[in-house]
Formats: structure tokens, C-alpha cells, sequence
């Protein structure tokens, strides 16, 4: 290494005048630079801080830059020394330098040693994991299937103020963590862990920066008929929201940016840009662009995920999406949390789908904020509704956890229906899916734990890549160890999830004062009067998707709503309540405290309300989106009501528990006035049963609508059923034709297209059962058990949720002290909402047994 180099990086980080007393003491090459440590510096007269600073980072560089340099890998991090932060420790700045004036005492750092096994149990030697001790590089391929950045936030001047210092280090895709720590023996060092991951972005990078390297490859595979999602994950307050969802230059307005650029292109005439926007928050899916409406997410025929009821708006540029998008944004639900006084407290996803002239989804791009990823005692969060909040979280953060453990070990069985965030968020991972996982952290000392915890989770999610070859512990490796770590890591959250459960048992076990207390608390965090009152869908400038799961009628006047009734209870009959918007503040994201108290602030308007002029679009165009006449909520699979064995033992569908409950008692009384909360119930007359057709394939599957394609053609049905119409039999039977080759009757799937999510039945056996026979009828029957779990549990939810608002009702019919916190008192219009809560929960649970129910007699006449 010559003289003029070590002069080159010198002046480079602005030290070149301190060359002379370098050269004099025969510090002339940058082998003799890197052998410095920092008692050198007074003596070579490197005595003000910045210098100081800068010459400790100069030599990290050399390091790194130049790894031959003599001394740049025999002198490990753990014989430096660094100076203690005044008055803590652990005060370092990004280059790893502590920045203290007091540097007589200094303290040593040493590099973290390697676990034996990950964050997420599986064991991490020899697994070629770059940043561990392999050193191998991964190849960042932009197309990867799986990709896993990390974006560092700068210090904010909160931070900067209390004196803390930047403990993450980046080079390149490089990144080293700082970790103050005290020895048993009470004296403290620093612990250095170093990360790669396919992209890491320096604090100065812009969201431009990153979304070149992110987002905009997955734009592209959009384009490519591909699903692709882009997350974010990380500690409150370290940059999720910004950097997703920032309502100016988050990645979902930058990516639409260049998704309208591509559909200007004559090839992508056909393609229109879609946007749908909801959030996960406490278990429950709710559509911001709907009034919160609650949403249901369900699986097609072909594993997508679908969000049954999700409202979709049609976009023709940026402006459209940007105002779509705070339309919905203001009403995400936010609390203040120690950490960040404008706290997510759900998940948010964001979708832009793509569709053809036909409405099929032809790609799918998906932008998620998750909510904070640290635990609710480490938030300092000390009411118990936010750490109920803050439970739910982690509980659906563990299990996103325990998916991609389970993906990474090749599990056959993965547990995506553990969380709503899972199940929607399961075509991320599987088929013909792309993912770009963005971890977000903040530089501070204080955080070093949490900053550790999220790149850990991000280096766990880095190994499902394809690149990394070996698959964890199915590689023969220590199963036991990993097995204890997994437990250690379930134990991370178990306070957390412990005292979810501890309110719920209190919650149906417990009687009198002490379930109101608990109960009260419950239902603050579920309550969510209507901000969103009523939007205004003005058809002739906004055409609005139809499709098949659409269960809401666009026209019906829907009042109050969920919550609603708490607030709206002085309403009289007949009253109108005139439609609302959210406030147009933009900045004013809606927060839980406004969501209860400011029922009053709002204005009229539509998500397009401020550019109809822009959106004049063709009359003809706009009728043809529209959602048809006709088109209703169908809760109820059409052949519940037509021909099952259901309906002819006397369950009736949605329709008849109407007119039923009109029809006897009190109940008559209520339903045959046409107050309003029966009005927002109402539905529209479903489709003949003619227009219907039916899948086995779920709940969500049974129903598909006339003249759409959701299934593209390749209709999932493959069960041949006494029950299934007319219609459905020819379906059946032109797809098992088309996929017979050589099957041995018609009608029968053959073992190549088997879908567990389906059950396609064996031919029924001419002779005795074959071998072929007897394996298929295992997956099928290995299949069916998994079914019936996830039904199980699905049921067990809803009976919870019905448990808990028969609790609701009695509670606050009891006493007008808990009337006013549980939203029911002892009037008419209580009683209408409980209703209308019971007929929603109610609805969904025979959907799911009656979807059960089918594939049982199905599998049974087969069998
Ligand atoms: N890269 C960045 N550059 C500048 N400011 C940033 C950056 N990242 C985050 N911030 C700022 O830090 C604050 C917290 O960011 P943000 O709300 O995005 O955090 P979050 O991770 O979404 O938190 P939570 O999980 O609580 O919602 C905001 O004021 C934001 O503007």
C-alpha cells in the first residue's frame, strides 16, 4: 500500500494535515494507520472530538474497504477500546466512535459472538448467512423472490437533545449494531453485531432512495401478472409509516407514480389501477375506505387471498390515489404511545391491483405498515387498553413469525390462519409472489435491544430466500436446540399474550361489577363509532369495482354503524342522518380518543369528492364498473338456501332471520318500522340461484357471480355434489374433462391437480382401491383434518365474539352507568344494533359450517 493512498484517504475525511506528525512517527502506509488505537491519537496530536471521530471512522473504513490491509482483520473490534458515554455508557455515533469528553476510561467492544442458533431457532451454522462468520455474500438480485432491507432512521432532535448517540453502523450492505452491556463484574463494553442484508439504507438516504431499490422492482413484476408485497417492520417509531405510507412520498405514491407512466403504454391498455386500503387492528379487519366496515379474509379456489368486502376505488393518476389514500388514512387508528406520539396501533395494508376489461385481478401490488414490532412493556405502555392493543400486535407478529419459520423448514403444514395478518398475508409468500421486507430501525443507544430484535427477525426472513440452499433444521441440524430457542422466543411474549388471554378469561368467566370493569375495557378497544359516516359515491365520476364477494349495496343509506349507536342514540325514528365524510385534514389521522369524541367534526364528501372535474370519464365505461343491479350481500352460499340439507332442515338464510325477527313479538315490532338501523341493514334481492354458481373451496368460495372470472377459468370446483347446480355440474365437468388425461372416469381431478384447499375427489374405484387410490384419499384426508381445525377455530372466534356481545347487550341494558361505555341501554334502537351485530356474526358462522358441512357430505358420498 503506497504512501500516496494513505494521503488520498486522508484527505478524504479531512485530516490530511495531520500527515506531517502521522509521517514522522512512520505512520506512512494505511497498514501502520489501522494498527492505531484510540490512546494513540493525543499522542499523534488527533485531539478535538471531530478529529478524533473522524479518524476512528477512517479506519473502520480502511477496514472494511480494504481488507488486506494488515491489521484490518487481525485487529478485531474486540481489542478496541472505546471511551464510556457521559453520564451512561454505549454513546456512540455511527461510525461506531464514542463521542464522550471524558475518553480517560474507555470502554472495549467486542464482537458479538455467534448464536448457535438465529432469533427464530434455526441453527445458523453453515448456512452460508452473510454478516455471520461465513462473510459470504448473498447476490441481490432485485428480482429475488424474497427480499429483506434495512433502512435506518436519523437521530431525531428528541434524541439529539437527551444526548444520545447513533450506535448503527453502515457500509455498504453492511450494517453493525452497538450494544452497551455490563459484565457481571459490573464493568461495561460494548457488544458490536454485524448484519448483511440485500440493501441497507443510511440514514441520509431519501425515500426516492429506497424505493428505486425496493418497491419499483415489484412495480415492474406487477406489470409481469405477478403478486407482490412490500412491508414494513420494525419498532415504533422508527420509520414504517414514513417510509410506506408517508402521504406524500411514501413508497405507495411513488410506486403509483410509476405504475400510471406504464399504463399510458398502448400494451397496458386494457389494465385499469384499482386501490383498496384496510387495517388489521385488534383481530379484525376493517375497510378504510368503508367506514371501517369489518372485513373477512378468504382464500379462492386458487390459494389467493381475497378480502371478502373489501371496497375498491378506481384510480387514474397519483392525485386520485393520493386522495383515496387520506381519505382512508384518517381513519387508521393511532394512539400516542411513549415512544411515538402518533402511533399505528394496527396494521395497514394498502393494495393496487391491477385488472382487465373483465375485472380480473391481473396483479396485485401491496404496500403494509405493520404496527410496532416491540412488546407492550417495553412501549412503557401502562393502561391496559393500550396493552391489550399491544398484545394483539405481538400476537400476530409471533405468528407471522412462526409462518416463516415454518416456510423456512419446508413444514407441510404452515399456520397462516394463527392471525388475520397471517391469513392475509399468506399469498406474500407462497405461488407466484414477490416480497420486499423493509426493516425499519432507530440509531439511538437506548433502542440498541429493540433495533437488535427487529434486524434478527429481518435476518430470519432473509433466509427463506432461495439463494440460501439449506433449509434450517430439516438439514439435519441440532432440532432439540432449536426447539429450546423457539420456546425462549415464544417466551419473549408470552406476558404479552398471557395478559390478552387474562382479560379474556376474566372477561367470560367472571360475573357482576368486576365483568363490567373488564368488559368496559374490552369494548373501548372494539367500539368504533363512525367517523366515516356515510360517503358519497358519486357514480358518474367515480365507477367503483364489482366484484364477486362485493357484499355491499353502494346506494344503501348506511347509518350509524358498528359503535354508531352509542353516539347516535338521540336519534328519533325516521330521522335522517345526512352523509359524512371524514375531516380533510390531512394530518389529523383519526385517532381513537377522536374517533369517540368527534362525531361532530365532519364534513360531506367522497374520497374523489376534490377532483371530479379531473375524472370525467366515458358514461359507457363508468355504467360498465358500476356495480350491476341486483349484485347483494350473500352472506349465505346460494345452494344453502336452494339445496342443501341444510336448508330443508329449517336454518334459514340471511333473508328469512330478517323477516323472522320481524315477524314475532318485540322483534315484529322493531323490523316492521323502517327506522334507520334497519334501513342500513337491509340488503338488496339476491340473484336467482340460476345466476350463481358454486365452489367448495371455502366459505369465500362458494359463492361466484354470473358473468365474472375471478377464477380466470379455472374454477376450482372439484367436488362433485347432489347439491351443486346445474350450472356448477357443467363447470365441474368441463374442468375434470380438461384435466382427465387418462383419469379413470369423467369427473374425477386427477391426482397432478390436487389442491388440499379443494379436495378434488379420487374417482370413485371400479374395482379395489390402488395404491393411487389409498395415497390420495390420505392428502385428502390429511387435508380435511386441516380444514376442520381451521373451522374449529374459526368457530371458536365467532362464539367468542358472540359471547362477548351478548355480554354487551345484558351489561348495558342492566345499568345506565354501563350504558353509555358499552354503546346498549335498554331502548328499541340498542336492541336493533344487537340485531344487527348477531345477524353479522351469526351469518359468518353458518357460512363457515355450512362450507364444512358441504365438504364433509362431498368426501363422505365419495368415500
Ligand atoms: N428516514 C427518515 N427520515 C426522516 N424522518 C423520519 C425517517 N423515518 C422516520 N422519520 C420520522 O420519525 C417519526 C416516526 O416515524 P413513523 O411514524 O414513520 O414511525 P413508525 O415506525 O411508523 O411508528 P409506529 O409503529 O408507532 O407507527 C416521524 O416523525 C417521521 O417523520
Amino acid at each position: 500500500m503506497s504512501t500516496s493512498l494513505l494521503l488520498e484517504m486522508l484527505r478524504r475525511s479531512g485530516l490530511e494535515h495531520f500527515y506531517p506528525s502521522f509521517s514522522t512517527r512512520g505512520i506512512t502506509q494505511l497498514d501502520n494507520l489501522v494498527q492505531l488505537s484510540m490512546q494513540d491519537y493525543n499522542s499523534l496530536g488527533v485531539t478535538s472530538m471531530e478529529d478524533r471521530r473522524r479518524l476512528f471512522q477512517l479506519i473502520q473504513t480502511i477496514k472494511t474497504e480494504y481488507p488486506d490491509v494488515s491489521g484490518s482483520t487481525s485487529a478485531p473490534a474486540s481489542s478496541t477500546t472505546m471511551a464510556p458515554s457521559s453520564p451512561g455508557m454505549g454513546t456512540m455515533d455511527g461510525s461506531g466512535y464514542e463521542a464522550s469528553e471524558d475518553e480517560e476510561e474507555a470502554i472495549p467492544v467486542q464482537e458479538a459472538r455467534q448464536r448457535g442458533l438465529d432469533a427464530y431457532s434455526v441453527p445458523t451454522r453453515n448456512k452460508g448467512t452473510p454478516g455471520r462468520s461465513t462473510g459470504a455474500y448473498i447476490a441481490n438480485d432485485l428480482t429475488a423472490k424474497i427480499r429483506v432491507c434495512v433502512r435506518k432512521r436519523p437521530l431525531n432532535s428528541k434524541e439529539i437533545n437527551r444526548g444520545e448517540k447513533d450506535m448503527a453502523g453502515v457500509t455498504g450492505r453492511q450494517l453493525t449494531v452497538d450494544e452497551p452491556k455490563v459484565r457481571v463484574d459490573m464493568t461495561k463494553y460494548i457488544e458490536r453485531h454485524g448484519f448483511i442484508f440485500d440493501e441497507v439504507f443510511d440514514s441520509d438516504a431519501t425515500n426516492e432512495d429506497v424505493y428505486r431499490r425496493t418497491a419499483y422492482p415489484l412495480v415492474q413484476y406487477l406489470f409481469e401478472g405477478g403478486r407482490a408485497t412490500c412491508f414494513a417492520y420494525g419498532q415504533t417509531g422508527s420509520g414504517k409509516t414514513f417510509t410506506m405510507l408517508d402521504d406524500k412520498q411514501g413508497l405507495y405514491v411513488l410506486a403509483a407514480r410509476d405504475i400510471f407512466v406504464m399504463l399510458r403504454k398502448p400494451e397496458n391498455a386494457h389494465l385499469t389501477a384499482y386501490i383498496g386500503f384496510y387495517e388489521i387492528y385488534q383481530g379484525h379487519l376493517h375497510d378504510l375506505l368503508n367506514k371501517r366496515k369489518k372485513l373477512h379474509p378468504r382464500e379462492d379456489g386458487k390459494s389467493n387471498v381475497v378480502i371478502s368486502g373489501l371496497k375498491e376505488y378506481e384510480i387514474l393518476n397519483v392525485e386520485g390515489l393520493m386522495q383515496v389514500f387520506e381519505y382512508g388514512n384518517n381513519a387508521r387508528s393511532t394512539g400516542s404511545t411513549n415512544a411515538n406520539a402518533d402511533s399505528s396501533r394496527s396494521h395497514a395494508i394498502m393494495q393496487i391491483m391491477l385488472k382487465d376489461q373483465s375485472r380480473n385481478v391481473v396483479g396485485k401490488l401491496s404496500f403494509i405498515d405493520l404496527a410496532g414490532s416491540e412488546r407492550g412493556a417495553d412501549r412503557g405502555e401502562t393502561d391496559a387498553k393500550t396493552r391489550m392493543e399491544g398484545a394483539e400486535i405481538n400476537k400476530s407478529l409471533l405468528a407471522l413469525k412462526e409462518c416463516i419459520r415454518a416456510l423456512d423448514q419446508d413444514k407441510k403444514h404452515t399456520p397462516f390462519r394463527q392471525s388475520k395478518l397471517t391469513q392475509v398475508l399468506k399469498d406474500s409468500f407462497v405461488g407466484n409472489s414477490r416480497t420486499c421486507m423493509v426493516a425499519t430501525i432507530s440509531p439511538n443507544n437506548s433502542n440498541s435491544e429493540h433495533t437488535l430484535n427487529t434486524l434478527r427477525y429481518a435476518d430470519r426472513v432473509k433466509e427463506l430466500k432461495a439463494e440460501g440452499g439449506a433449509k434450517g433444521v430439516a438439514q439435519g441440524q441440532d432440532v432439540s436446540a432449536a426447539q429450546e430457542e423457539y420456546m425462549d422466543d415464544v417466551e419473549g411474549y408470552e406476558e404479552d399474550e398471557l395478559e390478552a388471554n387474562v382479560y379474556d378469561d376474566d372477561y367470560l368467566s367472571s360475573e357482576g361489577e368486576n365483568v363490567a370493569d373488564v368488559t368496559i375495557d374490552l369494548l373501548e378497544d372494539e367500539e368504533f363509532p363512525d367517523l366515516l359516516d356515510q360517503e358519497e359515491m358519486d357514480h358518474h365520476t367515480l365507477a367503483m369495482t364489482t366484484y364477486d364477494h362485493e357484499l355491499e349495496d353502494p346506494n344503501s343509506k348506511r347509518v350509524g354503524g358498528r359503535g354508531g349507536f352509542g353516539n347516535q342514540g338521540a336519534l328519533s325514528h325516521g330521522q335522517q342522518i345526512q352523509p359524512q365524510s371524514p375531516r380533510q385534514t390531512p394530518s389529523s389521522r383519526h385517532t381513537l380518543q377522536q374517533q369517540r369524541d368527534s362525531n361532530t367534526d365532519r364534513t360531506r364528501g367522497s374520497p374523489f369528492a376534490k377532483s371530479k372535474s379531473s375524472r370525467e370519464r366515458d358514461p359507457q365505461q363508468a355504467s360498465k364498473n358500476r356495480k350491476p343491479e341486483g349484485l347483494s350481500r350473500l352472506p349465505m352460499p346460494r345452494n344453502f338456501q336452494s339445496s342443501t340439507p341444510s336448508s330443508s332442515s329449517g336454518i334459514p338464510g340471511p333473508q328469512h332471520r330478517h323477516s323472522q325477527s320481524g315477524g314475532s313479538g318485540r322483534n315484529n315490532s322493531t323490523t316492521s318500522n323502517s327506522s334507520p338501523p334497519l334501513a342500513m341493514k337491509s340488503r338488496e334481492p339476491k340473484p336467482s340461484p340460476s345466476d350463481m354458481s358454486i365452489s367448495p373451496g371455502g366459505p369465500s368460495d362458494y359463492i361466484s357471480q354470473k358473468g365474472s372470472n375471478t377464477n380466470n377459468g379455472a374454477s376450482p370446483i372439484a367436488i362433485k355434489h347432489p347439491s351443486i347446480n346445474t350450472k356448477n355440474h357443467q363447470q365441474s365437468s368441463s374442468m375434470s374433462s380438461s384435466n382427465r388425461n387418462g383419469a379413470a372416469s369423467a369427473g374425477s381431478a386427477t391426482p397432478g391437480s390436487h389442491d388440499p384447499n379443494n379436495y378434488p375427489m379420487a374417482s370413485p374405484p371400479t374395482s379395489s382401491p390402488t395404491s393411487e387410490g389409498r395415497r390420495l384419499m390420505e392428502v385428502e384426508m390429511d387435508a380435511f383434518i386441516q380444514e376442520h381445525q381451521a373451522q374449529m377455530r374459526d368457530c371458536a372466534e365467532l362464539t367468542k365474539r358472540e359471547t362477548k356481545l351478548l355480554a354487551q347487550v345484558t351489561l348495558g341494558m342492566s345499568s345506565t352507568v354501563h350504558a353509555q361505555s358499552t354503546g346498549f341501554s335498554n331502548n328499541r334502537e340498542s336492541f336493533l344494533k344487537y340485531l344487527s351485530d348477531l345477524d353479522e356474526i351469526v351469518d359468518e358462522k353458518l357460512i363457515t359450517i355450512v362450507a364444512m358441512s358441504q365438504k364433509l357430505k362431498a368426501l363422505r358420498g365419495q368415500a
